[in-house]
Order: structure tokens, then sequence, then C-alpha cells
């Protein structure tokens, strides 16, 4: 039985004159792999920034299902959102450039393992162990996603296939129930895509995690998910497997051109 993690209704974002999400309505279930495609300017990323509380909506619901029960999103700011379990990474990379490999992993957990105030400006016994738990975490997440002879380099050194796997690593940071994926294979190499092409299916066996991804590389799109939205003019075109997707008459009209 599928257990539902996310139900959003009728989401709409406003930008003065232009609607760049027009009453979009999706859902992801547990340990789900799901494709958000459509042509530039559809308003993938937008729907993502909804999703993460990175923009607010104009209207509609976002329900998150949690052990305690169904929360809602709405209104919530991202560091909220983040601690309930939902994690991303951006089209750009957004690393800490000139801080080491282990420290961009560091820190992302803080969000997660943050110490209240006294303990950490006292620098109580708690704080010790605190910051010699995340990094033992953060040394186990770097070997398992062979980062671990890079740890003590800044992260501007990496190439730039490895800098995208240490930002999907830092989104693991801080345990997520669901990773949003925005554009990963951007501006990779085949071999780098075929390589996170690998790496997407693992960690979603691995971690039993649900994984949203933005991908214009349709070979990574068609050969990973399960399900995908199709996104054109900020409406939903349609929904369904690959498969039925890439049959899908009015999806060949809009976006595939006629493949
Ligand atoms: N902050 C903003 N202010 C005004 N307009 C915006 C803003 N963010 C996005 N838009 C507009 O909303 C529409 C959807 O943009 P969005 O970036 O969500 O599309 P996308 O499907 O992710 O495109 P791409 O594939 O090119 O990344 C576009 O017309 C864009 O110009």
């Amino acid at each position: 039985m599928t257990s539902r993690l996310l139900d959003a209704q009728g989401l709409v974002k406003n930008f003065g004159g232009l609607t760049a999400v027009a009453d979009v309505s999706v859902h992801f279930d547990q340990d789900e792999l799901i494709g958000l495609i459509g042509p530039n300017g559809a308003g993938k990323t937008t729907l993502f920034n909804l999703l993460t509380g990175e923009t607010p909506v104009s209207s509609g619901s976002i329900s998150f299902y949690t052990d305690q029960g169904v929360v809602s999103l709405n209104g919530q700011r991202p560091a909220a959102i983040a601690r309930v379990g939902i994690s991303r990474t951006f089209q750009n990379i957004r690393l800490f450039k000139e801080m080491s490999v282990l420290d961009n992993v560091r820190i992302a957990m803080t969000n997660h393992y943050r110490e209240g105030f006294v303990t950490s400006v006292l620098r109580l016994p708690k704080y010790y162990q605190t910051e010699r738990m995340m990094t033992k975490a953060a040394q186990e997440l770097l070997s398992m996603f062979d980062l671990t002879a890079v740890a003590d380099q800044p992260a501007k050194s990496l190439p730039y296939g490895i800098q995208r796997r240490l930002e999907i690593v830092r989104a693991l940071a801080t345990k997520p129930k669901l990773l949003f994926l925005d554009e990963p294979a951007a501006g990779m190499n085949p071999e780098e895509t075929a390589a996170l092409t690998r790496l997407i299916r693992r960690i979603q066996q691995e971690f039993h995690i649900t994984i949203v991804l933005i991908e214009h590389d349709m070979s990574l799109v068609m050969n990973v998910v399960e399900r995908l939205y199709v996104l054109e003019h900020g409406a939903l075109l349609a929904t369904g497997t690959p498969q039925a997707i890439q049959h899908d008459p009015a999806v060949i009209k809009a976006y595939l051109g006629g493949v």
C-alpha cells in the first residue's frame, strides 16, 4: 500500500500580472521517484519554490504527512519546512566554495542538530557531543558517496560533477523524507550524467526517500523516474508513467516536438 507524503491542491503563484503556476495539484507518495518536466518558463522551479517555502503561494494548500499527523506547510519558512523533512538542491550550485567538503556537509547538518543558545555559547559538554556526532555523521555520508579522499579540500577545487554530488550529499545531511533536485544534470557531460543516474537510483533505494526531480535531460528522466508531471505555461498538462507520457499526444505537441 502506498502512503501519501505530500499533497498540494490548487497551487497558484502570480508575479504581478504573470501567473507562473496556475491551479496545479500534485501529490507525492513515500519512496516514489518522480519527474517534473516542461518547456523553459513552464513554472517548474516556481513550483519547487512554493513547495519548499522559498516563495509564498498566492493561493492553494500544501499538506505534509508526518508520523505525528498531517501538517500544513502554507506560510512556513524554508528552515521550518526543512525540519519537517523536505530538502532540495538548486539549479545553480550553492556550496560554500572556500570551505572544505566536510564543513559543507557539517553546516548543512546544523539545521537538524542545532543546540540551544546557552549550550552553544557556553560550550557545554552537550555542544561538543553534538559537534562530534555531526562530524562522524558527515564523514559517514562522505564515505557512502566516495568523497572521503577530498573531505579536506575546498569545495571549489572539485570538478563540476563532483560539486553537484556534494550538493546532493548536503541535501541528504538533514535526513529528508522528500528530496527535490532542480536540474541535477545541468552542465554535466554524458559520463557525469550516467554516474548521476546511478546515484539517484542508489539514494532512493538506500535512503528510502521520495525524490522529485526537474530535468531537461530526457534520457535521465525516462531512465529513472516512475511517474511524471508535465507543466506547460504554469498549468499541469499531463501526468503518468514515462511510457504513457512519451505517447501522450498533448505532450508530444507541446514539449517533445514530435519525438
Ligand atoms: N521572482 C519572479 N518574479 C517574476 N517572475 C518570475 C519570478 N520567478 C519566475 N518568474 C517567471 O515565472 C515563469 C516560470 O518560471 P520558472 O523559473 O518557474 O520556469 P521553469 O519551468 O523552471 O523554467 P526553466 O526550465 O527555464 O528553469 C517565467 O515566466 C519566469 O520568468
